[in-house]
């Protein structure tokens, strides 16, 4: 069994964070150990609150579990402050941890910002250089790459893969759940290749709440369990297909995903 390690936020209603992260794991046969960064106050309508665990008290958790359990993969969701990010960056250097996925959680499909500009620069300069993909949705990939992006075209690639080589980020895998367009259509983007995969879009673009935590965890799991970032990308997205299809609606707002 492959072992993957969720650093994210806690969602109470179970529609984002490490609730949803750690099931979609285990719907993928595979075990999820989880560290908490942050506690919100939120339901399927909105996020009403975001609140940093001390960092001290993170690093404590993070050490003891990776120094038990070494992880196959690392799923990283919502860090919600700086100094939370800085103990993530140091412990993933320190315990070497290889297979890092990360998902960069800035503002909430709701509208709630979950982090100021100085943490975003910290993110752009120093964070993702340790990761082995980003997986920003279209509004984080324009912040992170100053581009404005009306759809996924030949100009806004090149753009992007030039600046992701002049950040020193490996990859990223741009997800189009909220382009205006009848296709849902994701894109790797590495130093080298541009790879594109695509299935019909369902409903409005934010009427289902989580997919890119449930994006980012399926696809942390597919390399853990050994596959190369092209495989693990359809595989991922066949597993969002089915996922988004099922979606269900168990509280006043948005449709959620249950793996
Ligand atoms: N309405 C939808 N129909 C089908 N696929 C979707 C839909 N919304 C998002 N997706 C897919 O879900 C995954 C997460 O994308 P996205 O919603 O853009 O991320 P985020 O939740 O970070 O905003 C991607 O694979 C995307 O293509
Ligand atoms: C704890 C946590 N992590 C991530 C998200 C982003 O998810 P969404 O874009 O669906 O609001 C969230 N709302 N809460």
């Amino acid at each position: 069994m492959k072992k993957v390690l969720i650093i994210a936020g806690f969602d109470p209603s179970g529609g984002a964070g490490v609730l949803l992260d750690t099931k979609v794991v285990r719907a993928l046969g595979e075990f999820a150990v989880s560290t908490i960064t942050c506690l919100t106050v939120q339901t399927t309508e909105r996020v009403y609150d975001a609140k940093s665990i001390d960092p001290d008290f993170f690093e404590y958790q993070l050490q003891k579990v990776v120094e038990d359990i070494k992880p196959d993969s690392v799923k990283i969701g919502l860090l919600g402050s700086s100094e939370i990010a800085v103990v993530v960056l140091k412990n993933l250097k320190r315990y070497n941890l290889k297979n890092i996925v990360c998902d960069p959680v800035l503002k909430s499909t709701s509208g709630f910002e979950f982090c100021k500009s100085e943490f975003i620069e910290f993110l752009k300069y120093d964070f993702f250089k340790v990761c082995d993909v980003i997986t920003p949705n279209k509004n984080e990939a324009e912040v992170i790459f100053d581009v404005e992006i009306k759809n996924f075209d030949e100009d806004v690639l090149s753009c992007i893969q030039e600046r992701i080589k002049r950040m020193g980020i490996k990859s990223c895998i741009l997800k189009g759940g909220h382009l205006d367009s009848e296709l849902a259509e994701d894109i790797l983007v590495t130093q080298t290749e541009i790879y594109r995969v695509s299935a019909k879009k369902k409903g409005l673009p934010d009427d289902i709440h989580g997919t890119g935590c449930a994006f980012s965890s399926a696809f942390a799991t597919f390399i853990a369990k050994g596959y190369n970032m092209y495989d693990a990308l359809k595989q991922t997205k066949d597993f969002m297909t089915g996922l988004i299809n099922a979606s269900v609606k168990i509280g006043k707002g948005r449709l959620i995903l249950n793996p």
